[in-house]
């Protein structure tokens, strides 16, 4: 079932009337999405229901960006959904989703939301938090899935569920990656071929960097940085942060993130769990 307004939607909701759960996407489904939503349905049993949300959000897009050639495969999309049995999807246009245009009120992402990913992007986690707290009170499932491939992305929904006080779990899940080691990407359709190869720079260098974990954080970002090779990609950071992304521990688990620019301006990011003894 498609539900195209928030009318529809909650029909939808009212109909099923069980616990549920949610997993947002900008669409573009691959085997990343699959895995959110099969944790999804795990999460709430035969009898729950599964929603999956499909929205190219364009607060989260700053000029410049790939707003308009992101990739829109709505059909297959759908297929895929069914495939996986998910009970109902929403797919709203943006004029659904901000019937008043720009919306005032936003989420305010706080440091964390300038750091990393925020620091190339200005805005984009206000853009993120407003749309996902709006999905969340819209579609009011008991969980919410999200990829720890967008790993800040994750942290900082964490942080506003706690902060606001907002009623629903987030639950995080495992990066899926092609046999090569890419992790899966809707922007990896923009890869060619050769690209492609260079971006295994990523996934490599996060292995490197876990690999000398017993030599210390210093090592950790020097053996990564090592295979990030200028004339492969453009990194715009390499950093070692502690589980909340609070500044890198000593010893015990840390994150090191990665994003790079790949060929002609495609943009990747990638982390990986590292345990400093
Ligand atoms: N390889 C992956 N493994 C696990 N989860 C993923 C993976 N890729 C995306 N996700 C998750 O799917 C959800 C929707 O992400 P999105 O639709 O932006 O896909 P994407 O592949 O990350 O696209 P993009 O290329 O825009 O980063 C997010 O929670 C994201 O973290
Ligand atoms: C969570 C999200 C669907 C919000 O637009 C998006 O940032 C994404 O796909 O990760
Ligand atoms: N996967 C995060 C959404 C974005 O890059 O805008």
């Amino acid at each position: 079932m498609v539900a195209r307004t928030r009318d529809q939607l909650a029909d939808a909701l009212a109909a099923a009337d069980t616990v549920s759960s949610v997993v947002m996407t900008m669409g573009a489904l691959h085997d990343g999405h699959r895995a959110l939503i099969r944790a999804a349905r795990d999460l709430v049993g035969g009898d729950g229901s599964v929603i999956v949300t499909i929205f190219v959000n364009p607060l989260q897009f700053g000029p410049g960006e790939d707003l308009e050639r992101y990739p829109r495969t709505f059909e297959s999309d759908l297929a895929a959904c069914a495939d996986e049995g998910v009970d109902l999807v929403f797919a709203p246009d943006d004029a659904e989703l901000y019937p008043g245009g720009q919306p005032v009120v936003t989420v305010e992402p706080g440091t964390l939301g300038r750091e990393l990913e925020g620091a190339v992007r200005p805005g984009h986690f206000a853009g993120v938090l407003t749309v996902v707290a709006k999905l969340l009170n819209l579609t009011v499932p008991t969980y919410a899935v999200f990829g720890e491939k967008d790993y800040q992305q994750l942290t900082l929904i964490r942080r506003m569920v706690a902060d606001l006080e907002l009623p629903y779990q987030i639950v995080g899940v495992p990066t899926v990656r092609e046999a090569d080691g890419l992790a899966l990407s809707s922007r990896n359709r923009y890869l060619s071929d050769e690209e492609h190869t260079a971006a295994l720079a990523l996934s490599r260098a996060l292995r490197a960097g876990a690999d000398a974990a017993g030599s210390g954080p210093d090592a950790v970002v020097a053996a990564a940085a090592a295979e990030l090779k200028p004339d492969a990609v453009a990194v715009d950071y390499l950093e070692l942060r502690g589980p909340r992304l609070e500044p890198a521990p000593e010893h015990g688990p840390a994150r090191l993130l990665v994003a790079a620019r790949v060929g002609r301006g495609t943009r990747l990011i990638d982390n990986a769990a590292i345990e400093l003894p």
